[in-house]
């Protein structure tokens, strides 16, 4: 039976359109960043004085997703850390997958080398930890904290606000924080004393436009696909579509890496328009899938509601078919307040399309359609509570 795996193995080894996959996946840092050159050097020169043994300031790091901050602050601490690996230890916390306080320290602990239990001590324990091991540390130490809006906003500052408070309680200043959002009005939300530490230094990452995600395909495609893969029509096909939304790098990495895999499913040796294409609607219907199932109960019902009805819909209707919904389900009902702001959450994320009409000497309404495939959300709902389900057998 192993042969067969062997098989398999060897069959992707050998394809014919990828050299090297994983230089197309969204967490390998390549070695080049370009038109990143402004923001390299604006962490380069905080950090210097790691070089002389002192405590770099903080470093507060926003931009839209995909413009490129966590590769490049990898990036220049992986490399600053080949060069002076004596002057500094360096951490990386994703918030969002470390996604409670304790999480946060435990895993500051355990990159400083500390077992720490799963669950069991108290916050307070933890801190005292971390205190502990930082003081008896001679090196400075740069804390990443990546995606931290999503930690603030389900819990607090407070965690930030030790965090930036910590080197009163050590034997000399030595942490310095580099945070990093794509939020960018985060910032305004945080204690103005968290605010004043966190933000010493701000670096904005611009999104790209469609000729540097050209630029950045052609150099990642060069190490990624075998030769003649892929070429310019391609390459400029993924940096449009990647830029008509807001120049995300990541998307436009996407498009080109999936568009190779169905390619290769296919048994071409090249990418062509079509395999962009479909490779746009395979992550199209992934995206759904992920926003759709994971909706909160209501959001899904309301949502139902607009399914089963006609195409164009105003607030008000949708409300009342969310209603006769949600007794034929025996469930309380939430406000017509609470419906209206689940509507525009769904407009937010992409799922509907909510625009303010003029119904002449009815006043303003607003129009709600569905702004993604009818038969693809009506199929995630279902398959993804089964009460929801019921609504349709009735
Ligand atoms: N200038 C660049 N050159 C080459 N690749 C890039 C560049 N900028 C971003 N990328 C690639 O795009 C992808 C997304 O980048 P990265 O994760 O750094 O973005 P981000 O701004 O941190 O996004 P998010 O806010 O969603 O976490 C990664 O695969 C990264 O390697």
């Amino acid at each position: 039976m192993s042969d067969i795996i062997d098989e398999v193995l060897e069959n992707i080894k050998k394809s014919s359109i990828f050299k090297n996959r994983e230089y197309l996946l969204p967490d390998y840092v390549p070695d080049q960043l370009p038109y990143r050159e402004r923001q390299i050097k604006e962490i380069v020169s905080v950090m210097v004085q790691l070089y002389k043994g002192e405590r770099p300031g903080n470093i507060f790091i926003y931009g839209l997703t995909g413009t490129g901050k966590t590769s490049v602050t990898k990036f220049v601490l992986s490399n600053l850390h080949k060069r002076i690996p004596d002057k500094f230890t360096y951490v990386y916390i994703n918030t969002r997958q470390s996604d409670t306080p304790y999480r946060v320290i435990a895993d500051f602990l355990e990159w400083l080398g500390d077992k720490v239990p799963f669950t069991g001590l108290s916050l307070a324990e933890l801190y005292r930890r971390l205190v502990k091991s930082l003081i008896s540390l001679s090196n400075n130490v740069v804390v990443v904290l990546d995606e931290i809006d999503a930690l603030v906003k389900k819990y607090d500052d407070d965690i930030l606000y030790r965090l930036t408070r910590i080197n009163s309680e050590l034997n000399r200043s030595k942490v310095s924080i580099i945070g990093i959002t794509n939020d960018i009005q985060f910032i305004d939300i945080l204690d103005p004393r968290v605010k004043s530490s966190l933000g010493e230094v701000e670096i904005v990452f611009p999104p790209y436009n469609a000729e540097e995600l050209t630029q950045i395909l052609k150099v990642r495609s060069l190490s990624a696909f075998q030769e003649g893969v892929v070429d310019d029509v391609v390459i400029g096909l993924c940096s449009a579509l990647a830029a008509r939304d807001h120049g995300d790098a990541r998307r436009a990495l996407d498009l080109l890496r999936v568009a190779g895999e169905i390619a290769e499913r296919k048994g071409k040796n090249k990418i062509s328009e079509e395999e962009v294409q479909e490779a746009r609607s395979e992550i199209e219907k992934d995206r759904v899938h992920e926003v759709v199932s994971t909706l909160p109960f209501h959001s899904k019902l309301v949502l139902a509601s607009i399914l089963i009805s006609s195409e164009k819909m105003s607030t008000g209707e949708v409300y009342n078919q969310y209603v006769s919904l949600a007794k034929k389900l025996k469930v309380e009902v939430v406000t017509q307040r609470r419906v209206s702001d689940i509507i525009n959450e769904l407009d937010m994320i992409g799922i509907l399309n909510a625009k303010v009409v003029n119904r002449g000497r009815y006043g303003k309404t607003k129009e709600v359609t569905l702004a993604v495939d009818k038969f693809l959300v009506t199929k995630i709902l279902r398959e993804s509570d089964p009460r929801i389900a019921s609504v349709w057998s009735r």
